[in-house]
Order: structure tokens, then C-alpha cells, then sequence
């Protein structure tokens, strides 16, 4: 086993599945007022670094918290301050940074010190954002000092709530308020029915063997199974039990159907491939390996991935390759299908039953990462690792860098680069092979999107 197999199965165990992506809050305060501390006690661990030396950059700026089973991703805004001149300067980009970037922007004040001129700013930028703003009177460790807190209604942002990150005082009020700030959550995504059988497409140009396979696949089961919508008496779909689970392969009518209606079949097969995908959650792409990869079977791979579902390629009438075949295979694969190089690839014969039962565990890994999640910190130690070993390159005096990373969804994993520059596409595409190659995603596609943080020009009135 190679070294970058263990840290595959390491990060299997790591990754979650199928979570609901998690709104941002953003801690936002003045050097040494606390906020490491205080999002340590958020986290309920000891993870992010807490030094006593005011404005200590901070690798890891984002983690992963849960409250009352609702979960959101955590930044800590203080290590993030490269180019700001000035203690000012530089906290005001930090809060512009964070009403960007957050659902919720966390204000951090320390009440034994009471509001500052810093923080009154601080407080104009976030009440021009309109963001919800929770703000935490930190360093409230006694009743005593309760006053201090309540001082900071002069901020005119609302309650000031009294905490002390260092003995979690009133930690768990101030998480119920940022819990109540945080936007509804989404329902959960659902295909079909939940919990139902995992919906895969059987797709394919015509007469690469997509009838054949599916009566291998089916054997004596006819369980068919009507559309949900009602729309039509026709059954669709047909529920197959394999490798000891059920799953529902969608119109599968569409397919036995093909063999009676021979006009038109190039505009019809594109409509019912592009039907089948709207439906399924992964899609098996069959292509005849006797013949030369044609057009049309990269077009099918290319709406799969466009379509966002988890894609598995077989390769079917293997009975009928020999060696130079098979050499020459190898190469169109490589030289045209480099776009689904991330596609599990299983080479079976729908005739003689070879190697169709490795179709299954293919399926399973390719739904599993296409509903995974990396947790944040990880993410973002991945991406403070790679952009200091390969930063951008410099352009025209200028270099963007990658602030801080999120997955923003699953079905397919979807990634957000918070960045302080537009990224070429070559960088961007480095990135994806990158994330690739430390997280798997073997059988889904991931998209990559940037958000920008533009530059502020000239002063504010
Ligand atoms: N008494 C008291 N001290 C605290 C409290 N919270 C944090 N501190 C201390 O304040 C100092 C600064 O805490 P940090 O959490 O590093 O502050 P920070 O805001 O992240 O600082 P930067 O890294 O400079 O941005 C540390 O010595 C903490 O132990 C608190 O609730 N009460
Ligand atoms: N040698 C060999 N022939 C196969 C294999 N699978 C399918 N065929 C043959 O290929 C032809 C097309 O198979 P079908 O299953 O009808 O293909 P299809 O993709 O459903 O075709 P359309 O209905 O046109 O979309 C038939 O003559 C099959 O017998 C295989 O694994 N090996």
C-alpha cells in the first residue's frame, strides 16, 4: 500500500456524507480581545492557536462547529491580515472581509476595555452591511464586571452579550443567539423518495448493448415500477436487486422500448439521455469498446459531468476485443476521455456475464463520494499548504491568493475559493487536480467556483 493510499482510507473515515452545507460566521474584533479563545470554546476543543502576542497569524482559519445539532463553519477572521497598514486599517479589512464572506459576523469585544475608536468603525461597516451582527462582551469572567458589558449598548448594535471565552461563561447563550441569526436551513436535497432506493442511468448511444445489459442485470426480476409523477400510465422505471440491494434504475422503458421506434433516434435518444440524467443520482455510461470511441459517447460523458451526477463507465462486449484492441483502446480512452479521468471504469460483456457484478461496487463508490464532505479545517490546511508551496503566479505586480476555502454543497462537492484575485484557469485547474489527488472524488465530478474579493479603491466618505 502506498502512502497516499493510507491517507485515502485515513480521510474516508474523516469525510462525512451527504451533510447539508453549513451557513459561515465570521469572528470579527480587535488583536488580543479574545477570539481564538472564544472560538475554541465554540469548537469545544483546543484546536485553534491562542497566543498571547496581539495580531498572531494564524494558519488554520476555519473549522467546523455544531450547536443544538445545527452545524456552521466557523472563520476566524484575525489571521488574515497581510497588506492592511495600520492597526485600523487593518481590522476595518477585516470586518469587510467578514460581512463578505459570512451569514453571521460575530463582533468580539473586550468590555474590560470597553468600545474603542477601532471597534466603533468597526461597528459602521457591519451595520452598513445589514448582516446580523451577535455581539460578545468578552472577558466578563465575574458578575462583577457585568457592567463593562453593559456599557457596549453604546455600540448601538444591540444586546451586548456578557461572556468570558477563557471560563465559558454564558458561552452556550451566546451560541443560541448566533444560532437564532443564522439564516433557515435548506431542506436537505432529495431525489425521489428519501431513504428509497439510490436512483441510477443506464445510458449509452444506440446499439452499445444498453438492452442487453439490462436483462443481464435484471435476470427473471420484472419489477417495474410506475412514474411517481402520475403523468403517465407508462411504467418507467424498474426496481433491480443487487449485490443484496435494491435500486432503481430510471426508464428503463425508454430503453426496451427503442427496439420499436427507429426514426429519429439521434434527437430522441439526446432527449431521453438528458431525462434519464434529471432523474438519476448516477449515471452508467455504456460504450461499445470494439469500436472506436465515437463522438457521440464523449458528448454523453460530457453532459453527465455538465448534469452534476456521479458517473461510472463500462466499457461493454469486452468478448470481442483482442490485444491491439485493446492497446488502441487504452489510448483513445486516455487521449479523449481526460475530462472523466476521475470515472471508475469497469469492462464487462453484457453477453457473457463477464465482470457485470463489478458494476455494483463501482456505483457504491462513486454515490459515496459524490455525497461526501470535507471537513473545513482540513480543507483550509490543504489550501494554506498548497498555496505557499505553489502560489499563484505573479501577475503584473499582483498575486491572488486563496483566503479561505468551503465546501458549499454536495451532489456533487461543490468548493468556494474566497480569494484576493482573480485565479487564472490554469491555476484553477492545478487546484482541482490537487484536491483530487488529496480527497479521492473517484466517480464525481466537483466544481471549483471563485468569489472575489474586490479591492476597495479610494476612501469612504
Ligand atoms: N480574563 C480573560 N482573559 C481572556 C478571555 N478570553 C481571552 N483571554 C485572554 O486574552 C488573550 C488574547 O486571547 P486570544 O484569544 O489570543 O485573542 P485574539 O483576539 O484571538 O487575538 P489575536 O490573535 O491578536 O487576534 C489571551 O491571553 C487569552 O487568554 C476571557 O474571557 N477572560
Ligand atoms: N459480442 C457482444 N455483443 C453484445 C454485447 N452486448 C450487446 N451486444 C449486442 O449488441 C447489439 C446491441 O445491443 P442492445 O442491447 O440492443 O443495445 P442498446 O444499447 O440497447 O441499443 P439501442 O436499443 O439501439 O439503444 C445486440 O446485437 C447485442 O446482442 C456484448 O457484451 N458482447
Amino acid at each position: 500500500m502506498t502512502h497516499a493510499d493510507m491517507i485515502g482510507d485515513d480521510l474516508r473515515d474523516d469525510l462525512e456524507r451527504d451533510a447539508a452545507p453549513s451557513p459561515v460566521v465570521a469572528v470579527v474584533g480587535r488583536p488580543n480581545v479574545g477570539k481564538s479563545t472564544l472560538v475554541n470554546r465554540i469548537l469545544g476543543r483546543r484546536e485553534a492557536v491562542v497566543e498571547d502576542v496581539p495580531g498572531v497569524t494564524r494558519d488554520r482559519v476555519a473549522y467546523d462547529a455544531e450547536w443544538r445539532g445545527r452545524r456552521f463553519t466557523v472563520v476566524d477572521t484575525g489571521g488574515w491580515l497581510p497588506d492592511a497598514v495600520g492597526l485600523a486599517a487593518a481590522i476595518a479589512e477585516q470586518a469587510r472581509l467578514a460581512v463578505e464572506l459570512a451569514e453571521v459576523v460575530l463582533f468580539v469585544v473586550d468590555a474590560t476595555v470597553g468600545a474603542t475608536d477601532v471597534d466603533e468603525a468597526v461597528v459602521e461597516i457591519l451595520r452598513r452591511s445589514g448582516k446580523p451582527i451577535v455581539l460578545a462582551a468578552n472577558k466578563v469572567d465575574d458578575i462583577g464586571a457585568e457592567s463593562d458589558a453593559t456599557a457596549l449598548w453604546s455600540l448601538g448594535i444591540g444586546e451586548p452579550m456578557a461572556v468570558s471565552a477563557l471560563h465559558g461563561r454564558a458561552s452556550g447563550d451566546l451560541l443560541d443567539a448566533v444560532l437564532s441569526a443564522l439564516p433557515e436551513p435548506a431542506p436537505p436535497e432529495t431525489f425521489g423518495e428519501a431513504g428509497g432506493p439510490r436512483r441510477v442511468a443506464l445510458i449509452g448511444r444506440p446499439n452499445v448493448g444498453k438492452s442487453s445489459l439490462l436483462n443481464k442485470l435484471a435476470g427473471e426480476q420484472r419489477a417495474v415500477v410506475d412514474d411517481v409523477a402520475g403523468t403517465t400510465r407508462d411504467p418507467v422505471d424498474e426496481l433491480i436487486d443487487l449485490g443484496g440491494k435494491t435500486w432503481r434504475f430510471v426508464d428503463t422503458a425508454g430503453i426496451r422500448r427503442r427496439h420499436r421506434e427507429n426514426q429519429g433516434a439521434d434527437f430522441y435518444a439526446t432527449l431521453r439521455t438528458q431525462s434519464a440524467l434529471d432523474r438519476s443520482e448516477v449515471a452508467v455510461v455504456l460504450v461499445d469498446a470494439s469500436e472506436s470511441l465515437a463522438e457521440q459517447d464523449l458528448r454523453i460523458v460530457s453532459t453527465v459531468i455538465e448534469s452534476g451526477r456521479a458517473l461510472v463507465l463500462a466499457f461493454n462486449k469486452w468478448d470481442l476485443l483482442d490485444e491491439e484492441r485493446r492497446f488502441y483502446l487504452d489510448r483513445e480512452i486516455d487521449r479523449q476521455l481526460h475530462n472523466a479521468r476521475w470515472a471508475p471504469r469497469v469492462n464487462i460483456s453484457a453477453r457473457t456475464g463477464r465482470h457485470v457484478e463489478k458494476l455494483v461496487p463501482a456505483i457504491e463508490t462513486a454515490l459515496e463520494n459524490w455525497g461526501s464532505r470535507v471537513p473545513t479545517a482540513r480543507l483550509n490546511t490543504f489550501f494554506s499548504e498548497l498555496v505557499s508551496a505553489h502560489p499563484h503566479p505573479v501577475r503584473g505586480g499582483k498575486q491572488p491568493r486563496v483566503l479561505f476555502a468551503t465546501q458549499a454543497g454536495v451532489r456533487p462537492p461543490k468548493f468556494v475559493l474566497f480569494t484576493s484575485g482573480f485565479l487564472e484557469p490554469g491555476y484553477r485547474r492545478f487546484i482541482e487536480r490537487r484536491l483530487r489527488e488529496e480527497f479521492g472524488f473517484e466517480g464525481t465530478p466537483i466544481e471549483v467556483s471563485m468569489k472575489i474579493r474586490e479591492k476597495r479603491g479610494g476612501k469612504k466618505k
